[in-house]
């Protein structure tokens, strides 16, 4: 693997996410975190997995610079389509997966962080679905699993306005389960692992089935519809300013 490793330290897999400078989400890498999951889910001496990024951020998202080399809509759905499975598949995974997240998860990397099934977050952590300022929509399951952990409202502010939370906020707004001084953050969440990791593993997978039920079928249709609007939004003018707008490190004139 390219992007990815993992190292077992007693019953916990720590998975470190090393794609410089921003841990951004390439479509390898994606595939990187479905493989990492075969072999973690067939290894018996897994019992949980921590998550956490190389670096100044956990994750900033899908790779802006390879969306240059992506030519039609129906690709870029494809793209988003992929993501939302690996994603998918994490939250229904039968071993629990906590992200700590440092830095920033933003766009995708917050997505990846949803589909875990606890988030620990550094107190200075920057937290958000910035999408809107590329002149595009989320395509990792966001827009459904958002309002579903901060309600409606709340999920409506940070995708029109494109900011970030901190991660205190975001234990304040429902997003993350707790927050921590920076320093501290990786021996907390590894605090919590090893705790999990004395739980029977037949129990904790029985648990993460039953908390899987709590999702509705218009759940599922969100996602799908967003993954085709990902795709319809990319042809735009707006999107192809908001993407060259990141590349070039200028604002976006969006003319719709
Ligand atoms: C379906 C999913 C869709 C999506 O996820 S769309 C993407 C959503 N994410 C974003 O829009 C976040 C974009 N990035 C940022 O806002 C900022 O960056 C940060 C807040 C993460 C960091 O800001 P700062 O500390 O000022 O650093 P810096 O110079 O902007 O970034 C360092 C290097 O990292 C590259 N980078 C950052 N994010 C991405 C990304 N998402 N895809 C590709 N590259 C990224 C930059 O370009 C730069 O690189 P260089 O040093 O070569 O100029």
């Amino acid at each position: 693997m390219e992007s990815l490793s993992w190292v077992l330290e007693g019953q916990v897999a720590t998975v470190l996410i090393q794609r410089p400078p921003a841990n951004a989400l390439a479509s390898g890498l994606i595939k990187e975190i479905d493989a990492v999951l075969d072999e973690l889910e067939t290894n018996s001496d897994v019992r949980v997995i921590l998550l956490k990024g190389e670096g100044r951020f956990f994750s900033a998202g899908a790779d802006i610079k390879e969306f240059t080399t992506i030519e039609s809509g129906e690709e870029f759905s494809k793209l988003a389509k992929k993501g939302q499975d690996v994603f998918e598949r994490m939250e229904n995974f039968p071993k629990p997966i906590i992200a700590a997240i440092h830095g920033a998860a933003l766009g995708g990397g917050l997505e990846l962080a949803m589909g875990c099934h606890i988030r620990l977050v550094s107190e200075n952590a920057k937290l958000g679905l910035p999408e809107l300022q590329l002149g595009l929509v989320p395509g990792f399951a966001g827009s459904q699993r958002l309002p579903k952990l901060v309600g409606r409202a709340k999920a409506a502010e940070m995708l029109l306005t494109s900011d970030p939370i901190s991660g205190t906020e975001a234990v304040q707004w429902g997003l993350a389960n707790k927050a921590y001084p920076e320093d501290e953050l990786f021996d907390k969440a590894k605090e919590m692992a090893d705790k999990i990791a004395k739980k029977s593993p037949g129990a904790m997978k029985a648990a993460i089935e039953l908390l899987s039920y709590t999702k509705d079928d218009r759940f599922y249709e969100g996602v799908m519809r967003e993954s085709d609007l990902f795709g319809e939004v990319f042809v735009s003018a707006d999107a192809k300013e908001g993407i060259s707008a990141f590349v070039e490190k200028r604002e976006p004139h969006f003319k719709g």
